[in-house]
């Protein structure tokens, strides 16, 4: 009787998977790019873009060429591999949208409702233009405020450090570069204990952010463990009645709050555009400050070169050296450490894989260079994936190898790289193109500056593990990778040399 029961649900399994199997599938148009379907009916090719996405698609570029259309995972993606042609996708903005594929990832992922035009008329647009508060001459007081909670924060860090102390390093970073950004973007609650709510919210975002990628994926949250509880406290700290008591909170989260609170939203909604915010300000900055500071602790030449750079800049404003001085960098200074610029520069380029996503609005062909056209659908997506630009041998030489002063040349920052033999408008893209750019990325780069002057005028420092770290592949596409472990490493007060 089991015996038949067993049998007969193996029989409906088997014949339900073979008539999934035999499921028409989509078909190549005239004039669409080659396009590949995967065996697997919805999944396609999901498993093999999420294993390695830069093998999986230079593997299909060697098969198709520059173009071509997959199937992962429910969706058409199109994606263009040859970067001479970035620019004609950048610039279609109406025609490949940006904003409404973002607004419903973000909605879903921080559980805020989706910013439609119709519902909340111009809110989109006063929150884009608040973004201009963290560029330009605006951005000094950022800085400033930065600088001023980084060493605060690295004070009390190293204010029982007298010989070597070992810690790990990816640990290391994300503690300090939360909270100090933390502070200067949400300011403090006067009476609390600074340290321990920050730390409560950083180890409740870490988890957060451990499923970031299921979110978006559109792995049911309920199927995540606790991390809707998770993300609903964290959602809480930003609550009208606890932001309401913090002081010093920065112009760009003061203005958001304001615009945000024009409209008839519910705190819960308000408080998940704040949560929302706080996680693009530092779900990338900290992995790339850490493969910034790993890969000049690793690099002891690198390290001496960009340090001795910074204490130039020291001497040259007649400032002393040592945790017990306050430093004084600003932006323009900040902006003059070319080699500083570009080891950080170097660390992007060898960890940032953030695509680059478009919605197609409407069936039309996209002119590319040299009279060439294709076919795009409505509905499907187009995508640039920055690490295929990032490692090209014909753009950067032994694209494998850090070369710190890679983006530095005749003294100034490097801003000609070629392919094809022509100029590339765009060589590095860690924060995205066009209208999806990141408006936060002049303060992004500022801070992982600020942290590494910091770091190296404070402490000498030095890897206790020497294991190659390679990247965590789940983030694949959605930003700066994450390492696939953590690393010891130390570091003792800096003996002065004054
Ligand atoms: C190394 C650090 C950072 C990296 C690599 C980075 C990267 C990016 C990328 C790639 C996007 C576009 C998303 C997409 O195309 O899907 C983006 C958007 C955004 N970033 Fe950043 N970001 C960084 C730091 C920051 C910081 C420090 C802030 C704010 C303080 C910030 C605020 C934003 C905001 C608000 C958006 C959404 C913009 C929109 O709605 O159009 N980011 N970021």
């Amino acid at each position: 009787m089991l015996d038949t029961l067993l049998y007969t649900v193996t029989g409906l399994v088997l014949g339900g998977l073979l008539l999934l199997l035999l499921l028409p599938r989509r078909q190549r148009r005239e004039g669409e790019p080659p396009l590949e379907n995967g065996w697997i009916p919805f999944i396609g090719l999901a498993y093999e873009f999420h294993k390695n996405a830069l093998e999986f698609l230079i593997s299909r570029q060697q098969k198709y060429g520059d173009i071509f259309t997959v199937h992962v995972a429910g969706k058409y993606i199109t994606f263009i591999m040859d970067s001479t042609q970035f620019q004609y996708v950048i610039k279609h903005g109406k025609q490949l949208d940006f904003h409404e594929f973002a607004n419903s990832l973000s909605s879903r992922t921080f559980d805020h409702p989706r910013l439609t035009e119709a519902k909340f008329p111009h809110l989109n647009d006063k929150l884009h233009r608040i973004y201009k508060i963290m560029q330009g001459r605006a951005l000094d007081k950022l800085t400033d405020s930065m600088m001023g909670n980084l060493q605060r924060v690295f004070k009390w860090k190293f204010s029982q450090a007298t010989d070597w102390k070992a810690e790990k390093m990816y640990q290391f970073c994300c503690c300090i570069m939360f909270e100090a950004s933390f502070m200067t973007l949400y300011g403090r609650d006067p009476i609390a204990d600074g340290h321990k709510v920050i730390s409560e919210i950083r180890e409740k975002f870490t988890k957060f952010d451990a499923k970031f990628p299921y979110l978006v994926i559109n792995i049911p949250i309920a199927l995540l463990g606790a991390t809707k509880k998770i993300r609903e406290e964290l959602i809480h700290f930003f609550f009208p009645n606890k932001m309401e008591k913090r002081s010093e909170i920065s112009e760009v989260v003061q203005e958001r709050k304001n615009v945000l609170e024009q409209y008839e939203l519910q705190d819960y909604d308000r408080a998940a555009h704040h949560f929302a915010f706080l996680w693009a300000s530092v779900g990338n900055t900290i992995p790339a400050t850490f493969w910034a500071m790993y890969y000049l602790v690793r690099h002891p030449e690198a390290l001496a070169a960009v340090r001795d750079e910074i204490d130039h800049l020291l001497q040259s404003t007649g400032q002393k050296k040592g945790p017990e001085y306050d430093i004084h960098i600003t932006r323009e200074q900040l902006d003059s450490m070319v080699l500083l610029g570009s080891a950080i520069k170097e660390s992007f380029r060898l960890c940032a894989a953030s695509m680059n996503i478009r919605l197609v609005q409407e069936d039309f062909d996209l002119e590319l260079e040299g009279n060439q056209t294709i076919r795009l659908r409505k509905d499907d997506f187009i995508a640039l994936y920055p690490p295929a630009l990032h490692m090209d041998p014909e753009i950067y030489e032994d694209p494998e190898r850090y070369k710190y002063d890679r983006f530095v040349e005749n003294g100034k920052e490097k801003i000609l790289f070629y392919k094809k033999g022509k100029k590339l408008k765009e060589y590095l893209m860690p924060f995205g193109s066009g209208t999806s750019k990141c408006p936060g990325r002049f303060f992004a780069m500022n801070e992982i500056k600020q942290f590494l002057a910091v770091l190296l005028i404070y402490v000498d420092m030095e890897l206790v593990e020497h294991k190659a770290l390679g990247h965590d592949n789940r983030r694949s596409g959605l930003g700066i990778l994450l390492p696939n472990s953590d690393i010891m490493f130390r570091f003792k007060p800096r003996t002065l040399d004054l």
